[in-house]
């Protein structure tokens, strides 16, 4: 495979600051941000800093319990719960090197949030910031909205966290610690290349952290980027991540593209980062009846459901290829209890 090869591309920075008043500038940035790369970083929004630092202390004592403790939710094809070494990327065959937990807003959560009793304050802290992502979700998709000629409501309603069967996720993640001293398999990722199938996804990351790589998918040749020039991305404490996803490359009649990423795993002590990796993701899903089609009509129409499963039917088509190509049963992709884990990228 060889060594990846890099360049230095900018990721747009978009400061959210006077929000109201600056609209229109807004917009602008934010479009031409997703016209271009897929990927930029939003400063001066609405979650400050103790917010995420106290997200991200929720989301360290969550992992730090012992697995029998985390195991009493565990993921399923709803898009929820906890899963560890689970999720097998088709861009690489094997699985990531990582363990997650999926929340959502509504139904699909039952019995599915860790006790009180096992973690007090868990719940409450999660869904509080969960509808903080939310709500800066929203000012994107009113932009976005405009940008594409839609009503400011266009895609709020379509990603209406008010109803029970609403399907955004968030995600908490913690990559493992690496050992210095022993490398790894070559293909072996802390998350494998890939774009996200959301709208667009609210990625937060801790200051020293580092790993997050993009290829923006314009550029992509190879099959995931592998062999392609990748970046890394950098961002100020605070800054919020951002990338378009293949849902709203779509919606958009691919005006706006969702760009190809991955966390690399360490392999060069000089410049990478060995240490425990946690990040936050927040996906922007479809609700299920919602109506996609871009404003030229370049596909057919399709509602949240029907997207959604093509988007994990094609995963599924690609992992089996992967693995037939790795002379592997089809054994992995699955997790411990025989559930895909697909989330939403
Ligand atoms: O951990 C990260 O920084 C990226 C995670 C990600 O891309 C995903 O879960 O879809
Ligand atoms: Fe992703």
């Amino acid at each position: 495979m060889g060594a990846t090869k890099y360049t230095d591309r900018s990721i747009p920075r978009v400061s959210l600051a006077d929000f109201d008043k600056r609209i229109d500038e807004i917009t602008s940035q934010l479009v031409h941000a997703a016209e271009t790369d897929g990927f930029f970083s939003l400063t001066d929004t609405e979650i400050t800093i103790p917010e995420i630092d106290a997200i991200f202390a929720t989301s360290e004592s969550f992992f730090a319990l012992p697995d029998e403790v985390k195991g009493t939710v565990p993921f399923t094809h709803k898009n929820v719960g906890w899963e560890k070494k689970g999720q097998v990327r088709p861009s690489t065959g094997v699985a990531d090197q990582k363990e997650s937990y999926q929340l959502q807003f509504g139904q699909n959560m039952t019995d599915k949030w860790i006790a009180e009793d096992a973690l007090p304050g868990f719940k409450p802290s999660a869904q509080d910031f969960m509808k903080k992502a939310q709500s800066l979700s929203e000012k994107l998709m009113i932009c976005f909205a405009r940008g594409l000629g839609f009503p400011d409501d266009h895609f709020i309603k379509a990603h209406d966290i008010t109803r029970p069967d609403c399907q955004s996720v968030l995600r908490l993640l913690h990559y493992f610690e690496v050992d210095k001293s022993q490398k790894l398999q070559e293909n072996f990722y802390r998350a494998g290349a890939h774009a996200d199938w959301d709208l667009l996804t609210l990625l937060f990351q801790r200051p020293g952290q580092s790993g997050l790589e993009i290829c923006p998918g314009r550029e992509v040749v190879t099959s995931f980027g592998i062999g392609d020039r990748w970046t890394k991305v950098d961002f100020s404490p605070g800054d919020i991540v951002c990338n378009i996803g293949d849902l709203l490359m779509s919606w958009s009649d691919d005006r706006f593209k969702s760009t190809f990423h991955r966390v690399k795993a360490p392999t060069d002590p000089e410049t990478d980062y060995f240490g425990p990796r946690y990040s936050i993701a927040f996906f922007n899903q479809p609700c299920v009846d919602c109506e996609i089609q871009g404003p030229k009509g370049k596909y057919p129409k399709v509602t949240g459901a029907e997207f959604t499963k093509a988007a994990m039917e094609r995963n599924y088509n690609a992992l089996k290829a992967k693995q037939e190509e790795l002379g592997q049963k089809r054994q992995d992709g699955v997790n411990g209890s025989g559930t895909p884990v697909a989330a939403s990228a």
